[in-house]
């Protein structure tokens, strides 16, 4: 992938701007009686690259899912621009979400995969076509278009996941723990792809992870959630300028800032 993206901050536009997405008293109750979410005030700026940090079973997903709409809140709103969803897509842009498995059809090769929210809009197939190409490209997969799932590697295949992600251009990305199955090398990988993306592209980026070296290697912003129930806890800026990269995870200031975040992370748990 193109590795020369500039080196100061990206506009995030947050600043005195009306957020992207207004989360609002937010909670989750499952018909079994889990309360899984509670009470979650959040905003989420344009452009900003914001991630949920938290322990297994604090309700990352649930809530990433709420945003996307592939879940209602039990109680609550969520605004888009100002706009409350209603629970279908009302006031809802296009979003790209990435699940933990890349989720590809077998049958059909990296640019079919990457096209299908195209064709599922009826984008003509050639433009279609042509659009897919160039987002495999942006993920640095030009020239296996037709390859199957079954001839890539795990993290080929999430690129391609990302890739049919974005394809529409949507304003705002939404990943739930996308990197965890992968070896360290491929994630560090991806995980430098990823900031490329997000600062060529310019979307709104929430990343769903447990691991704290990551959420500060990638964020701007993190918010760090506790279980039971599952609720906000912490919520705090990366104050590192981008790019970030080998020197970055290598720095005394990456160091300091995980075990800054590893301490609230820890103070989240033990309350
Ligand atoms: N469909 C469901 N029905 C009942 N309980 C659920 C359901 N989905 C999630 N839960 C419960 O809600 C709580 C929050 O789950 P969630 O998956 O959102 O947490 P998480 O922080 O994303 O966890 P992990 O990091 O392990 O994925 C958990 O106690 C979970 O068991």
């Amino acid at each position: 992938m193109d590795t020369a993206y500039l080196s100061t901050s990206p506009a995030t536009a947050t600043s005195g701007a009306s957020p992207l997405v207004s989360v609002r008293r937010v909670s989750k109750q499952f018909a079994n009686g889990t309360l899984a979410v509670r009470d979650v005030d959040l905003d989420l700026g344009a452009g900003e690259f914001i991630s949920l940090l938290g322990p297994s079973g604090c309700g990352k997903s649930t809530l990433l899912r709420m945003i996307a709409g592939l879940a209602n809140p039990s109680t609550g709103t969520i605004e888009w621009n100002g706009a409350a969803s209603d629970g279908a897509s009302g006031g809802r842009p296009d979003l790209g979400f990435v699940f933990q498995d890349p989720t590809l059809m077998p049958w059909a090769n990296a640019l079919s995969n990457v096209m299908l929210p195209l064709t599922l809009k009826h984008v003509p197939k050639r433009e279609a076509a042509e659009r897919a190409a160039e987002m495999l490209a942006l993920v640095g997969l030009k020239g296996f278009e037709k390859s199957y799932p079954r001839e890539l590697s795990g993290g080929m295949k999430m690129r391609v996941s990302i890739a049919r992600a974005l394809v529409m251009r949507p304003k705002i990305l939404l990943m739930d723990e996308p990197f965890a199955a992968l070896d360290e090398i491929t994630r560090h990988r991806l995980n430098d792809d990823l900031l490329q993306l997000w600062w060529k592209e310019r979307f709104t980026a929430v990343f769903v992870t447990h691991s704290v070296f990551e959420s500060v290697y990638l964020s701007q912003r993190i918010v760090v959630m506790a279980a039971r129930p599952g609720r906000v806890m912490a919520d705090f800026a990366v104050d590192a300028p981008y790019p970030r990269d080998d020197l970055f995870r290598t720095s005394a200031d990456y160091a300091s800032l995980c075990r800054l975040a590893s301490g609230r992370l820890k103070e989240a748990i033990g309350s």
